[in-house]
């Protein structure tokens, strides 16, 4: 679909991006439409996180949000943890009687989240006694349980393995129908996602669509790695490296 047939629900015209005095992106320009699914990349310290930041506030509560560390507390169970993400919905009495005895209807609800995440059996379990992937997914799982019809995540899929980051990017989309999702790994920025945003030196460097870019291209966005440069025409076996014809097909790709 054409992006004027598309509804906006962000645009940034020039804006400076940052941190009250720092600026992190002097002039940004892009435009967030419905329904894109947009891998956002650059190397540390881009400003993935600051751009997210930005968005989300301006989505308010259009978004569900994943953040980089979670954000999770320890000390309480995966089930308290994933609740988190509708607190604001039930008065501060529900939410303090269900922190002592869960309510019969939200354990049902998280409860079908978390087998969805494979982590059944674990509700009960106090989230510091979690694998680090674990955690990953209670975070994911309780951004999932805000029920927003978009989704931002800061690095959501960063501490699990390839198979279960495209499963896991999977769920979230069959729950959203727009994302914008930091994260690291190339091949499923090309392979999962409508649409790239890379940022590298203060600036957005590429805006366009995944299928019409290069893992060459997605490599120079990180001047400072040193990994084998890929030339262009071994996209293809690069993509293969992640063996995607063994994983479930992604929304909207043949
Ligand atoms: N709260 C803050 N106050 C001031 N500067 C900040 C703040 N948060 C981030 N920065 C700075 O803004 C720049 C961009 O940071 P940002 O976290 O957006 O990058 P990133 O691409 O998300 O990095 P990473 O992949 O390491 O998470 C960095 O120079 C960082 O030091």
């Amino acid at each position: 679909m054409e992006d004027e047939q598309r509804r906006l629900l962000v645009r940034f015209d020039g804006e400076a991006l940052g941190h009250g005095a720092q600026v992190v992106l002097p002039r940004l320009t892009l435009a967030l439409h419905e329904g894109e699914r947009v891998a956002l990349l650059g190397q540390s310290g881009a400003g993935k996180s600051t751009l997210l930041g930005e968005l989300r506030q301006r989505l308010e509560h259009q978004a569900a949000w994943c953040p980089q560390h979670h954000g999770l507390v320890p000390q309480l169970a995966v089930y308290h943890n994933v609740f988190m993400g509708r607190l604001s919905e039930h008065s501060a009495l529900a939410n303090l009687w269900n922190l002592i005895r869960p309510l019969r209807r939200p354990w049902r609800e998280v409860a079908a989240l978390c087998d969805e995440l494979g982590l059944a059996g674990l509700l009960r379990r106090p989230v510091g006694q979690l694998s680090g992937g674990q955690r990953q997914r209670v975070a994911i799982a309780r951004a999932l349980y805000q029920a927003r019809p978009l989704f931002l995540g800061d690095e959501p899929v960063a501490s699990v393995d390839p198979h279960q980051a495209l499963r896991l990017l999977n769920l979230i989309d069959s729950r959203h129908t727009t994302s914008v999702i930091a994260l690291h790994q190339r091949e499923l920025a090309l392979t999962h996602f409508d649409r790239v945003w890379g940022l590298r030196d203060g600036r957005l460097v590429i805006d366009a669509p995944a299928t019409s870019l290069t893992l060459a291209e997605l490599d120079a966005l990180y001047p400072d790695a040193d990994a084998t440069r890929h030339s262009p025409d071994t996209r293809d076996a690069n993509v293969g490296a992640l063996d995607v014809n063994a994983l479930p097909c992604p929304r909207g790709r043949p």
